[in-house]
């Protein structure tokens, strides 16, 4: 079990050659240079993740869910009573959520790890770090050290799990009622982004509900002594501060996608704002992202400008648990295939040369 430390000077950038190559192989495929648009640009990006040209098919892929709860919403931050949180992640375990349906069209597994929810759940792995969740931010750091470690370090080894187990893909996915607060607090702080411009109404919260969320985060960083140069100085303490026990845990499990060079498909604005701790504390991480969706919360739109990374698909989903991830990964598997089963202009004995 080696430790965060361990496992970010593990990291290497990924294959630029394998990118190179990947083009050259594209404009060889019988169409027009150019004509599967992003496509081709996401088949390149798995060659430069995997090292090698073409690449290897990302599935099966694996949906990580980690359920946890937030002090923070003694402000009142979500509209929803914090019990619904144990009562989704059973219900995701179970099968009958947004995110477990789509995992299962997708041909995906999906596994939930409670990380810190006020009661245990049925059908959900028990990998609790603090029960009951964390504190609240506005009064004191969310986290201990210690749990923000503990936390990180239960995605580091779901992602290992994972790979050893012969999955191909890694998608991060997360419960926790009120945990778009958190997640607005460290968009805002790794892009440098105003509090209001990342900040939406989550699961369903009215306009005043949306002024306390920016008033709540903002109060936050005063307490704590947040800002985006402080959070670039010591990325995890910014993660302690404000943060939550699931944003620690994709932060683990994004650092240990890159660790074993599989590509890890991005959920909405709550794995999002994980992905930025993630490539804040180890900046070659960036290149095993794929943005999986473009959904209604305002942060995605800030995350993905910050890291250069183009949604797969947009459907204005406004969900988490991993969904948005999910619904992404039919279209990487094809990313892939094309670069191994399109016949080159040679073996189709098609004219490539053209004016
Ligand atoms: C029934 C239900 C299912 C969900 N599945 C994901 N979320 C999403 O909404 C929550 C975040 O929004 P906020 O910060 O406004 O609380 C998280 O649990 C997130 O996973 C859900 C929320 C609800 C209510
Ligand atoms: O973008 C998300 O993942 C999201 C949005 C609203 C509520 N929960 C999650």
């Amino acid at each position: 079990m080696s430790t965060l430390v361990e496992t970010i000077a593990a990291i290497t950038p990924v294959d630029e050659q394998a990118r190179t190559a990947a083009q050259e192989r594209q404009n060889q495929l019988t169409k027009p240079p150019g004509s599967l648009g992003e496509l081709e640009t996401l088949g390149n990006q798995l060659c430069a993740i995997a090292g090698t040209c073409p690449p290897p098919v990302p599935e099966p892929a694996k949906v990580c869910v980690f359920a946890a709860d937030h002090g923070v919403q003694q402000q009142k931050v979500s509209p929803w009573p914090q019990e619904v949180t144990v009562q989704m992640a059973a219900n995701i375990a179970r099968g009958g959520a947004g995110a477990s349906v789509i995992a299962r069209a997708a041909g995906a597994t999906l596994t939930v790890y409670d990380v810190g929810m006020l009661a245990s759940a049925e059908g959900v792995v028990d990998a609790v770090v603090v029960r009951g969740g964390t504190a609240d931010f506005t009064v004191e750091p969310a986290m201990t050290p210690e749990q923000c470690e503990q936390a990180i370090q239960v995605g580091l080894d779901a992602a290992r799990q994972a790979v050893a187990d012969g999955f191909k893909a890694l998608v991060p996915g997360e419960v926790g009622i009120g945990n778009t607060t958190p997640s607005s607090a460290l968009t805002s702080l790794f892009t440098g982004v105003d509090v209001a411009e990342v900040t939406g109404r989550g699961s369903g919260a009215d306009d005043a509900m949306l002024t306390r969320k920016c008033e709540v985060i903002a109060q936050g960083f005063a307490l704590h002594g947040l800002t985006p140069q402080s959070a670039a100085a010591d990325p995890l303490r910014a993660l302690q501060c404000v943060g939550g026990l699931e944003h620690a845990a994709m932060v683990g499990l994004i650092l240990g996608a890159a660790e074993q060079q599989v590509p890890l498909v991005l959920d909405g604005a709550i794995a999002c704002s994980a992905a930025l701790v993630a490539v804040a504390l180890c900046p070659a991480a960036k290149g095993y992202l794929i943005a999986g969706h473009a959904g209604v919360e305002p942060g995605i739109q800030a995350v993905v400008k910050t890291l250069g990374i183009r949604p797969v698909v947009s459907l204005d989903l406004r969900l988490g648990e991993g969904s948005g991830g999910a619904l992404a990964l039919p279209v990487v598997v094809t990313a892939a295939k094309v670069l191994r089963e399109m016949a080159t202009f040679a073996d189709a004995g098609v004219t490539g040369e053209h004016e």
